[in-house]
């Protein structure tokens, strides 16, 4: 006999009104009647007295014939008197519970009372009555498909007794962790129909002990349950609900009279210890329950109460039929059962509608949320609220605080720009210098050139951004926060054409430039693979087609790839920087030593191989090059030249002065530098020059690549900027999402902001009871559990958890699946394959404990965690009992404890391992990946 499934907490209300015949006023305590039977024959006999009187139909009081103490009535759900049929206290005191098996709510009803106080009398009529019931349903309920089964037990001197098989002997309870206590190897038939089902029943009490006692010829002296399984299906394949299944259990409890009373001795005394062993338990665990404690309960303490568990404060319906004789010989024994029905009535259950949902169902209900929050980014009127707007708020002020960051950062870059500039004007170079071209590379085709030239970084860019924000404020759009990541993503292409441009650009001149010693060399041809790496990494950037249209998931898909991207450019140009910076020193070094400086007198070679005519050609013809100044620098050394220094030309002329206010064309100064190259008299004024040359190329080319390294630093920092601010928008639109469901929540918190630590001991233990709920891995539950240990930081990743889980279990709780519902073996959706991971991993946690734990270890933490010293698979029991009792904080830890120690966790190195939970919100500064977009990918099922 499998436990009951025990089944999240938090679906009482959903599941009250789908129950067929269900008294709404009812909420979840146990429904408690006590029935009085007649004065038997014997009692008769002894002309013994009625001493109770059922003042009405739900109150009960004591006779009190001698009139010596006020009497106290009771008071139950039903009083039922000695008139009354077996067929009412069916109808009022146990249909309702019974038939809410018939709709996936397992549901349990007790006889309890002294011996021949009438239990198994009414056991046999409920039963009776709720087997004609239950096929009259069957019957009228055309579009399910229904199989009953039935098996039933008997506990006998604390020994479970299959009573559909009584040869199989004594059986064993098992400790499921998702099913509970099951009995092994328990008969189940199956019924045909209610005739056979009649049939079994009545094997089961032909089969139970019953035994003469001086108050009941036939005495039962063992708790018999007879345990029905309803399963129903749908018959259409509608690929919705598969099933609903659950338990109804009648029990039939053996006499809760004294021993003395029962003149017994011998078996009969040996039957009444134990009978008492399991209701004193069974009465421990209702008087607990009825507290409202939480405490340890100890169902354990007998097969009893640990077969009916569930029934117990768990996952069923319950009602208890209190039987009692209305005799005066027996008052003491029926203000027992009264008191043990005034506690009864106080236990509260949490009964859930056992639903297997097919696979394909879940995916349909995940892909519906999809198109939900997709509609809601659409629909700018769904999301406006007043929290949204202060959300909104708060973000518009760190997306402005960065702003001003940027501007700083460009105003530090003007800065410089224009120092270089009055410099360069100082020496009469009339050029367009790397800076300016960095701005050129680093502005967007959107945006008017000379603007940028003339505004002020405050007036540039941050306008078109303010008026976006102001936009946002006032419509609190989530479909503008995705507009605004798009013009993000657009101009974060556009940076990588302009990046690529400036690339070629230097490329191209590096390819031309022969300088150097062979380290230089070296240091050359790595920043040519890099810069080639980069080329090949950015030169296809992905088409951003973002209409209405895109689909959410899409849409994340792609940011996801984008993220790489620009983590990637990002080393990519931090190592292009890196071989700038050895290149720049090897220049210095190159200029400064002596033996090169022979080397090159003795070479007489230049620098750049001007006699080169297609490389030269090159150098002058790339507008945007850096090392272009290179060319620049040699049109000022000559425009500076003495009278008297002038380099003849063929045919007698000079070199030609270059007009400052009329330049000429790249390719003019090309083909008249080449044709001089090409003279006798530009030979010879070549070697009497060459050494200024050498200097002058050799500057040149130091100042480009500094300004090339100037350039990618810009390069980066605005790459980085891009990505933070995306990634902000992106966190925000996601919060929209979110904040959707948890509008009104928001609103609260938003109102009275508590301390973060009081937040994040609140959110702890809402996160923990989630991980409960939806049958989260414990490795995931422990190293969160350890790593996020309140730390202003940590927030993130517990909200995010937080949301994760929450989501998890409305959706889990919308269809219903989150109990471990079963049909035989077979698996039961997606709920039960979490549970049968769970399981896997309790053994495999269960088999690492011999080689991580020593035996000393071993047993300390056996008899803390009370397993018993002797019995099989100790270990397992001891995992069985690892995070089940997500009320209870102190159990939460050491489990994460044991946990951590099985499989070797260790929370050092903490920021790297957080980023196992796929969230780093770190700023880019930081040189962190943000690998955000696996969360949302795994979110969203990506
Ligand atoms: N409400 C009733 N009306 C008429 N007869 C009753 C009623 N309740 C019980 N009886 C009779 O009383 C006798 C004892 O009843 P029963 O065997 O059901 O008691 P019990 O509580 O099950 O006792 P035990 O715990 O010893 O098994 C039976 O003969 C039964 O027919």
């Amino acid at each position: 006999m499998a436990g009951p499934p025990a089944t999240p907490l938090s679906k009482i209300q959903r599941n009250q009104s789908s129950t067929p015949g269900r008294a709404k006023v009812r909420e979840d305590k146990i429904l408690v009647t006590v029935r009085m039977r007649p004065l038997n024959r014997k009692e008769q006999a002894m002309y013994d007295l009625i001493a109770w009187d059922c003042l009405d139909d739900h109150t009960i009081v004591f006779k009190n014939p001698n009139q010596e103490r006020p009497t106290v009535p009771y008071a139950f759900d039903k009083v039922f008197a000695a008139t009354c049929s077996t067929h009412k206290i069916y109808e009022e005191g146990a249909k309702d519970v019974a038939l809410s098996a018939l709709s996936g709510i397992n549901a349990t009803i007790f006889a309890y009372g002294q011996t021949s106080s009438g239990k198994t009398f009414t056991m046999r009529g409920i039963a009776e009555n709720a087997i004609k019931d239950i096929y009259e349903y069957i019957q009228n309920t055309l579009e399910r498909d229904f199989i009953l089964r039935v098996s039933a037990l008997e506990i006998y001197n604390e020994i479970v007794i299959d009573l559909l098989n009584r040869d199989s002997g004594p059986l064993r309870l098992l400790d499921d962790p998702e099913k509970g206590t099951i009995v092994e190897k328990l008969t189940e038939e199956v019924a045909r129909d209610s005739q056979h089902l009649r049939h079994l029943i009545s094997i089961c009490e032909a089969q139970r002990q019953v035994g003469e006692t001086a108050l009941n010829d036939k005495s039962s002296r063992s708790h018999q349950i007879i345990r029905l399984s309803i399963e129903s299906s749908l018959r259409e394949t509608s690929g919705c609900v598969k099933s609903y299944i659950a338990s109804l259990n009648f029990v039939d409890l053996a006499g809760s009279e004294r021993v003395s009373q029962t003149n017994t001795c011998g078996a009969r005394l040996k039957e009444g210890s134990h009978i008492n062993r399991s209701l004193l338990t069974l009465t421990t665990v209702i008087r607990k329950l009825s507290g409202g404690k939480r405490g340890h309960l100890p169902y354990r303490d007998s097969k009893l109460t640990r077969i009916l568990q569930s029934s117990l404060g768990g996952n069923a319906r319950t009602a208890i039929i209190c039987t009692i004789s209305p005799a005066l010989s027996h008052v003491e024994q029926t203000r027992n059962t009264l008191t043990f029905a005034t506690s009864a009535k106080e236990v509260k259950n949490n009964a859930q509608v056992n639903m297997v949902v097919s696979d394909k169902a879940l995916v349909k209900d995940l892909q519906k949320e999809v198109a939900r929050l997709e509609e809601e980014l659409r629909s700018p009127e769904r999301s406006s609220s007043s929290s949204l707007r202060s959300l909104l708020f708060e973000k518009e002020l760190k997306i402005q605080q960065m702003e001003r960051e940027m501007e700083e950062l460009k105003r530090q870059r003007d800065l410089a720009q224009s120092q270089l500039e009055i410099e360069r004007k100082s020496n009469k170079i009339q050029k367009v210098s790397p800076s300016s071209q960095v701005v050129r590379c680093l502005s967007f085709p959107g945006e008017d050139e000379s603007n940028i030239c003339k505004q002020s970084p405050q007036q540039g860019e941050a306008v078109g951004r303010q008026a976006m924000l102001k936009k946002l404020i006032a419509s609190p759009d989530p479909s503008i926060l995705a507009d605004e990541i798009r013009h993000l993503e657009h101009r974060q292409r556009q940076l990588f054409e302009g990046a690529n441009r400036a690339l070629e650009d230097f490329h191209k001149d590096f390819a031309t430039h022969k300088l150097g010693n062979q380290e230089t060399a070296g240091t050359m041809g790595k920043v040519l693979s890099e810069i080639k790496d980069m080329l090949v990494g950015s030169s296809n950037p992905e088409e951003i087609v973002i209409a209405d249209k895109a689909k959410l998931m899409e849409e994340i898909g792609r940011l996801k790839s984008q993220g790489n991207t620009i983590v990637s450019l990002e080393k990519k140009l931090e190592n292009v920087q890196k071989s700038i910076d050895t290149l720049v020193s090897s220049f210095q070094s190159t200029e400064e030593t002596p033996e090169s400086k022979t080397q090159l007198k003795r070479k007489k070679i230049l620098p750049f191989t001007l006699s080169n005519s297609p490389n030269m050609q090159h150098i002058i013809r790339t507008p945007r090059s850096p090392l272009s100044s290179s060319r620049r620098a040699m049109e000022n050394e000559i425009e500076n030249r003495a009278p008297g220094n002038v380099v003849a030309l063929p045919g007698g002329g000079t070199f030609p002065r270059l007009e400052k206010d009329t330049p000429l064309k790249d390719d003019e100064i090309c083909n008249s530098i080449a044709s001089r190259e090409g003279s006798p008299a530009t030979r010879q004024s070549k070697s009497v020059n060459v050494k200024k040359i050498q200097r002058m190329f050799k500057n040149a080319a130091e100042e480009n690549i500094r300004s090339f390294r100037t350039y990618v630093t810009e390069l980066k920092e605005l790459v980085a900027k891009l990505h933070y601010q995306k990634q902000l928008l992106v966190c925000q639109v996601l919060e929209l999402e979110a904040n959707k469901s948890v509008n009104e929540e928001a609103d609260i918190t938003a109102q009275s902001p508590k301390p973060w630590h009081i937040l994040f001991e609140e959110q702890r233990k809402q996160i923990v009871m989630l991980w409960h709920l939806c049958h989260i891995s414990f490795v995931h539950r422990t190293q969160f559990y350890l790593l996020l240990r309140g730390d202003p930081s940590d927030q993130i990743y517990m909200e995010v958890e937080l949301r994760r889980l929450t989501w998890l279990e409305r959706h889990l709780a919308d269809l219903g699946n989150a109990s471990p519902a079963l049909l035989g073996d077979e698996p039961a959706g997606f709920v039960s394959s979490s549970i049968k991971a769970l399981k896997q991993e309790r053994e495999y946690l269960a088999k690492r404990m011999n080689a991580k734990l020593s035996a000393e270890e071993r047993e300390l933490l056996y008899s803390k965690w009370e397993i018993p010293p002797v019995g099989k698979q100790r270990r397992l029991q001891l995992v069985n009992k690892l995070w089940t009792d997500p009320y209870n904080m102190q159990h939460i830890q050491e489990s994460a404890e044991i946990v951590a120690k099985l499989f070797d966790f260790s929370v050092s190195g903490e920021t790297a391992s957080k980023d196992m939970f796929q969230l780093n919100f770190a700023s880019p500064y930081d040189k962190k990946t943000w690998a955000g977009w696996n969360f949302i990918s795994n979110l969203l099922n990506l």
